[in-house]
């Protein structure tokens, strides 16, 4: 990363120092509130852990960490669009900015000791999305952490854009966990070729579960003993997912780790996409705690 960082509580590393798998560079951010790893790839956070409490994010012990490949775990913004491209099944799943190089524009400390890091992505228009559009991701890692997005469409018309952050929380098994928030919220399963459901009580995941909730409420509890609290705004899709043990058995990076993680994701996808005219800037935000 070529771009000047001035405090000492970040450092440049990489994923052949941290993980013993060379490929992707990474930061360090280490203080007395939290400690924190984010690969300049996708601008993904991999780990994040705040002083005292269990990390707040899962990362697979199978995680690649090739340049250009997704990395499972942490979290991947999927961006500018969600899942399969309606236009173009060929297309890679879930856009293309998770495995493409950020820069990181600042890094500063915050009067309260938290760390902001403020990355961008310039995307010129190309084959695989034909708009130009501009993304500013802001973290700000404290007790707490706090991701902001910012999109500008700079095409001359108007685009649509669908996008999450795809966030994988770490569990003690899956199978024995529940998630509040989405009760008596429709949602589409993509396991039954996105037929519409309510959602009966609260979320569990006794095998494969992949539901896209549009209008979800703005927070979901992962409760797995200490619960986990995700709260957005102007995230207006959440999509729950965990393949289950047939599934993840195909999934190179995932296996029989499965049972550790339970992805709740917050974004603007299916209905909830935005439409954003030329020139347009959307906004939206999401608070992770524990
Ligand atoms: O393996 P990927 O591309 O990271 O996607 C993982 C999962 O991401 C979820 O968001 C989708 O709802 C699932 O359908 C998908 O399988």
């Amino acid at each position: 990363m070529s771009e000047s960082i001035q405090i000492q509580t970040i450092s440049r590393t990489d994923s052949g120092t941290l993980y013993g798998k060379p490929g992707l560079d990474l930061l360090l951010v280490q203080t007395s509130l939290c400690r924190a790893v984010i690969a300049r790839q996708g601008a993904q956070l991999l780990e994040f852990q705040a002083a005292g409490c269990e990390p707040l994010l899962w990362l697979s012990p199978k995680a690649c960490f090739e340049p250009g490949e997704p990395v499972r775990g942490g979290i991947p913004l999927c961006l500018p669009w969600f899942g399969i491209n309606n236009q173009d099944p060929e297309k890679p799943k879930h856009g293309l900015v998770r495995t493409e190089p950020w820069q990181l524009a600042s890094g500063k400390e915050l009067e309260g000791g938290e760390v902001e890091l403020v990355f961008t992505y310039r995307h010129p228009g190309s084959e695989l999305f034909s708009a130009p559009f501009f993304c500013t991701m802001t973290m700000r890692l404290g007790r707490e952490l706090e991701l902001h997005l910012e999109l500008e469409n700079r095409a001359g018309e108007a685009t649509e854009y669908s996008w999450a952050w795809h966030t994988y929380f770490p569990v003690d098994d899956v199978r024995e966990i529940e998630v509040r928030g989405l009760e008596n919220t429709e949602y589409l399963d993509k396991t039954r070729e996105l037929e519409r459901f309510t959602q009966e009580g609260v979320l569990t995941f006794p095998g494969e579960v992949d539901r896209v909730f549009e209008n979800a409420p703005e927070q979901q509890q992962i409760i797995n003993g200490d619960a986990i609290t995700a709260r957005s705004e102007n995230c207006h899709t959440v999509i729950a997912w965990n393949p289950g043990a047939e599934l993840s058995a195909t999934l190179e990076d995932v296996g029989d780790h499965y049972r550790e993680y339970v992805c709740v994701e917050h974004g603007n996808a299916f209905a909830n996409s935005w439409q954003l005219e030329s020139r347009q800037t959307a906004t939206a935000s999401l608070r992770l705690t524990r």
